[in-house]
């Protein structure tokens, strides 16, 4: 018997991710959690607020804004909010209610509250296993997703068997999927990029050139080489084992980054763009109106940080700007001489 897909969230990914599931003729629960935007869904076929381009075969979506119902009918429960909001739209989960599940977090960030996986914090309160985790990264735009332009996405988890059957829900002739073992190494490229993509926004707002947003992103991909190595060193030491090592050159790493920052459609680039261009935080927030988790994770990334002391400027710098209200003018100019 096919198992039952729970899908949790309903802005640009979750959306986007539901048209994937759907082209391949898969049944989603649907965790939806406004009442208005599942009866506009259910008379209208598409999602008012986001991807609204992308209209749903109705018939293949149970929709719900009960959370509760909706997990308890899935065996894969898609975790695909962003993470500021996970706490919250879990408070009142049972935890018994996702034993023997598998979950699959599409969410490229930290639990901001404690600045930690979400492997980590599901671990904690709801006690999931490693082997029932998964993720999705790579380098994909909601927006490219919604026009069916050939994307990959890749999937990891340590039930490789697993996530390789959870990759061949998405396969799709426009999504084309990576499968590998690295949960913790692609959630930290995940959310290092949305740091650095944020940074390239500001640049650009800066007047910034195309040739030094080349250099800058050369050298926000070594810091975050620098960054995973750090922090496996220290996994290691703890665990007293060896410390893992990563294909820093894969799309999950090297891919997001540079799509994250080049592309018009990232959210991070676009909440930086504002900020350089002298927008405050709260303007720029109000004027994106969707989220940009490189917000969140520039001061979760510096807190962790402490503990791990990696050699961080950019993402101190982005830091900086946004939490300690530093010019970006002043930031960027500290970057410059520092560059390779
Ligand atoms: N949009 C994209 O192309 C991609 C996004 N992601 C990741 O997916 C995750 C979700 O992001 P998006 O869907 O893009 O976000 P979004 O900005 O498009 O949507 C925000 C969602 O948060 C909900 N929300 C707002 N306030 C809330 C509250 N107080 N409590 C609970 N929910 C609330 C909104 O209803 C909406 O469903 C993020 O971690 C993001 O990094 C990953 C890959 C691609
Ligand atoms: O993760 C993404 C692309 O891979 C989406 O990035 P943004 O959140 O910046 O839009």
């Amino acid at each position: 018997m096919s198992k039952r897909i729970g899908l949790i969230g309903s802005g640009s990914w979750a959306t986007a991710l539901a048209k994937i599931l759907t082209d391949n003729g898969h049944h989603i629960n649907w965790w939806i959690r406004n009442e208005e935007t599942i009866r506009h869904m259910q008379s209208r076929h598409h999602n008012k607020h986001y991807l609204t381009s992308v209209y749903f075969d109705t018939s293949l979506l149970a929709l719900s804004s009960d959370l509760r119902s909706v997990v308890e009918s899935s065996d894969i429960i898609i975790l695909a909010v962003p993470s500021a909001f996970l706490e919250t739209v879990l408070e009142y989960l049972p935890p018994a209610t996702l034993q023997q599940k598998q979950i699959v977090s599409a969410i490229k960030g930290l639990v901001p509250s404690t600045n930690t996986l979400i492997n980590d914090y599901l671990e904690k309160q709801f006690k999931i296993s490693p082997k029932q985790y998964f993720t999705i990264t790579g380098p994909c735009h909601a927006e490219e997703v919604a026009n069916e332009k050939l994307s990959y996405l890749t999937f990891s988890g340590t039930a490789i068997d697993d996530a390789q059957e959870i990759a061949n829900l998405f396969t799709t002739p426009y999504l084309q999927t990576i499968v590998n073992a690295d949960i913790i190494g692609v959630q930290l490229a995940a959310v290092l990029k949305n740091i650095y993509a944020l940074g390239a926004g500001i640049a650009h707002g800066q007047e910034y050139g195309d040739n030094f947003l080349s250099v800058y992103i050369t050298n926000c991909f070594k810091e975050m080489q620098h960054f995973l190595e750090k922090y496996e060193e220290l996994a290691a030491i703890s665990a007293g084992t060896t410390p893992v090592s990563h294909n820093y050159s894969a799309s999950a790493y090297l891919g997001d980054l540079l799509v994250t920052c080049y592309s018009l459609h990232s959210r991070n680039r676009t909440f930086g763009n504002m900020i350089g261009k002298g927008y405050s935080v709260k303007a720029a927030q109000l004027e994106l109106n969707m989220i940009a988790e490189g917000y969140y994770a520039s001061k979760s990334v510096f807190q962790m940080n402490k503990s791990i002391g990696a050699y961080m400027p950019v993402a101190q710098a982005v830091f900086s700007i946004l939490w300690e209200q530093v010019h970006p003018a002043d930031a960027f100019e500290g970057l410059e001489k520092g560059f390779v």
